[in-house]
């Protein structure tokens, strides 16, 4: 862990040319650069704090060619089919979800997000509210606070260890189990002392797959509570910015009649 850690900061702190170069010019794009901004959420104007990159590891192997570790760190996690373990532990029929998400080419986007300490940390924010694609987020981090779950509408902060993995619950599971398990909406705060780095790992089903909720549960619910997407679709309506800020589930998710 510590050493994706190390190579995702030494990745934030090349010089501003190797990291432009990947700025994103198209939702498509395997590798995304991206750094803070004013967005207006809500008639809201809001800085961000936070240089991040996306890269797709998996079922295709992209990585930005510096720093060099970066590379052989990325492969050695990307080999593992997380999503695979992580859903079958879920207790669901495994031709289910085999046939519905088609695992063996899950998508795999590895996502650190780089937050300097911030001058006045109460007028900014790292990452605004939202929820994450895909099926389950793994995250880690260099022991800096930042992280914050809203639950029953309050916000709490996460205290989860520097050597430990925190697992989101994230939309295409909410929409595969027809709304058993909810995607957790999140934000990241920031500090006035301190650096802080996270890595995020989201999994998610194939990028092929029409993730839709699971035919067993739509019988026993009586009716679907989701649309069908294709999950690419879904993640780069997402990565494009295209909802200024509205989240993807609401917009698929079917309405009480
Ligand atoms: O930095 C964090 O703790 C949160 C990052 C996050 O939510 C994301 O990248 O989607
Ligand atoms: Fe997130």
């Amino acid at each position: 862990m510590k050493d994706i850690i190390d190579a995702s900061l030494e990745y934030f702190e090349l010089p501003e040319e190797d990291k432009r170069q990947y700025e994103a010019k198209s939702p498509s794009d395997p590798i995304k650069f991206g750094s803070g901004n004013v967005v207006t959420l809500a008639y809201q104007k809001i800085n961000l704090w936070r240089d991040f990159v996306k890269s797709y590891v998996h079922p295709e192997f992209h990585c930005p060619d510096k720093p060099h570790k970066l590379r052989k760190n990325l492969m050695n996690i990307s080999r593992e089919n997380y999503s695979r373990t992580s859903v079958k532990t879920l207790d669901w029929k495994k031709d289910c979800i085999d046939e519905g998400l088609k695992l063996d080419s899950c998508f795999q986007l590895y996502a650190p997000n780089y937050y300097p300490p911030c001058p006045q940390p109460d007028q900014a924010i790292g990452l605004p509210a939202h929820t994450d694609h895909g099926l389950l987020t793994f995250l880690i981090h260099n022991g800096i606070a930042g992280l914050q779950i809203q639950h029953k509408g309050e916000w709490f902060n996460t205290n989860s260890p520097q050597n430990s993995i925190l697992v989101n619950t994230a939309d295409h599971l909410e929409i595969f189990s027809n709304g058993r398990y909810k995607s957790v909406r999140h934000r990241a705060v920031v500090n006035s002392e301190a650096t802080r780095i996270s890595v995020v790992m989201a999994n998610g089903a194939a990028p092929d797959a029409i993730v839709k909720p699971a035919e067993p549960l739509v019988e026993q619910d009586g009716r679907a509570y989701y649309r069908p997407m294709k999950f690419i679709e879904y993640v780069e309506t997402m990565l494009s910015n295209r909802l200024q800020g509205k989240s993807n589930l609401d917009c698929i998710k079917i309405q009480d009649a």
